[in-house]
């Protein structure tokens, strides 16, 4: 469990995050969301101990990062926004490094590695020269760096950044095989499809704010978002159109690209009415379901100040 307490941080006069307060359960993935220089990073680096806060304070499992930050280091692994140059590295020694920097015997050290690296997908890359690496290798090399001493939380900074889409995909798998291992994990990031994909809750932030947080549901409902319903039909889509604009909680119905859109306020029983009634008038329907593009939508209202 990772809680955070009116988190303040000044560079000088400047607050780079101010007030910032939330909670992210054991076991569950956390996308924190915002644009640049939201401040994101320095969130992240304070918990991480990289940084000490003006204000306010954190707990990793039940440890408080400002007073025992030595403690708390060897509960979290935290991968940075970008790299450093490692010349002359090799892949299992950069991880050797690690493994030594958090006191782990050589033994262990070499029972490790190879599990890391099959985890990440690098065997047989493990003699490679880490310069050599692709972005996407280096960037799973530096997952693998985090979990070298078997850390419970792990706080990562924009780890998909760079990234193509293959490679974006395959660190979501890697993400969810981590929680899978019980890991707590907090994720920054600005690409938001993706995270809400990922992510049991959300915390956005915009110029050192955090203007909402929950579940992307509970923030649905925190600012009133309406749901947005997408139906697609083999034909009669105008006919499908009039029969949802008639149903309670349903309004902006519109016809577009073959398929009818409409924004929905209810819930789940709710909108399982609303197929129903869909199918009961016989219309051919291919697909019915909520937009993927929800958290953007949400992300885009509450930053441009729209609520809050
Ligand atoms: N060392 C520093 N001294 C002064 N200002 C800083 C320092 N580090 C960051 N800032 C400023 O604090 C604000 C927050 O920066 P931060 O790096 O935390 O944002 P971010 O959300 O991580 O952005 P990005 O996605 O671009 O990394 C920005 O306005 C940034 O310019």
């Amino acid at each position: 469990m990772l809680q955070v307490d009116k988190l303040t941080k000044f560079y000088g006069d400047f607050a780079a995050i101010e007030n910032i307060s939330f909670k992210v359960p054991e076991g569950s993935i956390f996308g924190f969301v915002g644009p640049n220089g939201a401040g994101k990073s320095t969130t992240i680096k304070i918990l991480a101990t990289l940084m000490e806060p003006s204000s306010g304070t954190a707990w990793l499992d039940g440890i408080d990062v400002v007073k025992n930050p030595r403690a708390v280091r060897g509960l979290l692994g935290y991968m940075p926004d970008f790299f450093g140059v490692y010349d002359d590295l090799k892949v299992t020694e950069y991880l050797d490094f690690y493994g030594a920097s958090y006191g782990l015997a050589p033994a262990r050290r070499r029972a490790v590695i190879p599990d890391l690296l099959e985890l990440v997908d690098l065997s047989h890359k493990a003699e490679s020269y880490v310069d050599n690496l692709s972005r996407g290798m280096k960037q799973r090399l530096c997952l693998a760096r985090c979990l070298v001493h078997d850390p419970k939380i792990l706080l990562l900074d924009e780890p998909a950044s760079g990234l193509d889409p293959r490679a974006r995909v395959e660190m979501r798998a890697l993400l969810r095989e981590l929680q899978q291992m019980g890991k707590t994990i907090l994720i920054s990031s600005h690409i938001l499809p993706e995270l809400a994909e990922l992510c049991q809750h959300v915390g956005i932030i915009e110029k050192g704010r955090l203007v909402a947080s929950g579940t992307v549901e509970e923030i649905m409902q925190q600012g009133h978002y309406r749901k947005v319903v997408k139906v697609r039909l083999l034909s009669r889509e105008e006919e499908a159109a009039k029969i949802l604009s008639q149903q309670p909680a349903v309004d902006q119905v519109v016809v577009s690209e073959g398929q009818v859109q409409a924004g929905f306020d209810g819930d789940d029983a709710a909108l399982a009415k609303v197929l129903a009634t869909l199918v009961n008038a016989k219309l051919p329907v291919i697909s019915f379901g909520e937009s993927s593009n929800n958290l953007e939508e949400i992300f885009m209202r509450v930053t441009k100040g729209e609520v809050n």
